[in-house]
């Protein structure tokens, strides 16, 4: 059985590391969520690294969070539920504090934790066709684990009309709101990546790694404890509640939700 992601490094120092679900549109659930983070850490340590890239096979980028895993979750015990939730804010800290640069190639489907990833990433190329969304209230949920990195990226205008809308977007509206940096035909996607590529490995590595930290010291993103509890803790609750169920049962049967009335 192939891996759900896999990570490569070659002699020039370029890690990639490939989202390998195509079935499910690269979704994630708590395995592959554990196995990113390994193959993240291996990535970091590894002396050779001087860039991580990050691709996927099949038509998407990814789907998110695994709604199939989302919905199991609903039914664990509220300590379990909270345990879990925390594993994704571990993967956007572990991404977003990686210390060489970091590249996102993205096409297709970029949406929920998709969005949270390429939010992590310090360049993302797109392909024209991709979109984008925070969809999760359309699923009951909401962008809760991946917020403070899309916000930074997106800016708080943005982000105050998308998680609220769910709505779809277009990969040169995502490029005008600053969340992608690039965007170029589908057919030249991976040119585009491999230009990029060669201009970041021409570059002094430890001066990128350097540059890197100055933006984050200058610009700091304070995820603090209290702030991943916080949204491993709204997560948590949303997938659990009559609202989450309904929201998942509907994707998952392939049907539309049914909203209970109400303002709260
Ligand atoms: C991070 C946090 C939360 C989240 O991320 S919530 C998830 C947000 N993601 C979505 O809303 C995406 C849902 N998927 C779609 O809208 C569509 O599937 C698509 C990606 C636009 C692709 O559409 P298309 O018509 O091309 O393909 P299918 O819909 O037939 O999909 C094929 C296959 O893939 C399954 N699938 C798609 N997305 C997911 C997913 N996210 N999880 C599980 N499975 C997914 C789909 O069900 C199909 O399966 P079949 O068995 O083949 O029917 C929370 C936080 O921030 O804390």
């Amino acid at each position: 059985m192939s891996s759900a992601a896999h990570l490569d490094i070659d002699s020039r120092g370029l890690a990639t590391l490939t989202l390998n679900r195509p079935d499910v549109h690269n979704a994630f659930d708590d395995q592959l969520i554990a196995l990113l983070i390994d193959l993240i850490t291996q990535a970091r340590d590894d002396p050779r690294t001087r860039l991580l890239l990050l691709s996927s096979t099949g038509k998407s980028f990814s789907a998110g969070a695994d709604l199939a895993w989302m919905r199991r979750m609903a039914d664990a015990s509220r300590e379990d539920n909270l345990r879990d939730a925390r594993k994704l804010a571990l993967l956007m800290e572990t991404l977003n504090g990686f210390p060489a640069p970091t590249l996102a190639k993205v096409q297709g489907a970029v949406m929920g934790g998709g969005v949270g990833l390429v939010s992590c990433c310090d360049i993302v190329v797109a392909s024209e066709a991709a979109f984008f969304a925070l969809s999760e209230v359309k699923l009951g949920l909401a962008p809760a684990a991946i917020s403070p990195y899309v916000i930074a990226k997106m800016g708080v205008s943005q982000a105050r009309r998308f998680f609220v809308s769910g709505e779809r977007f277009s990969a040169v509206r995502a490029a005008a709101i600053g969340l992608v940096h690039e965007v170029v035909l589908a057919s030249e996607l991976d040119g585009k990546v491999l230009q990029l590529i060669d201009t970041l490995l021409a570059n002094g590595p430890q001066a990128m790694r350097a540059a890197k930290q100055l933006v984050q010291v200058a610009n700091p993103l304070e995820v603090t404890p209290a702030l991943s509890e916080y949204t491993a803790g709204v997560i948590a609750d949303l997938r659990a509640s009559d609202e989450g169920r309904e929201g998942l049962r509907a994707f998952l049967e392939k049907g539309t939700p049914s909203w209970v009335a109400g303002n709260r």
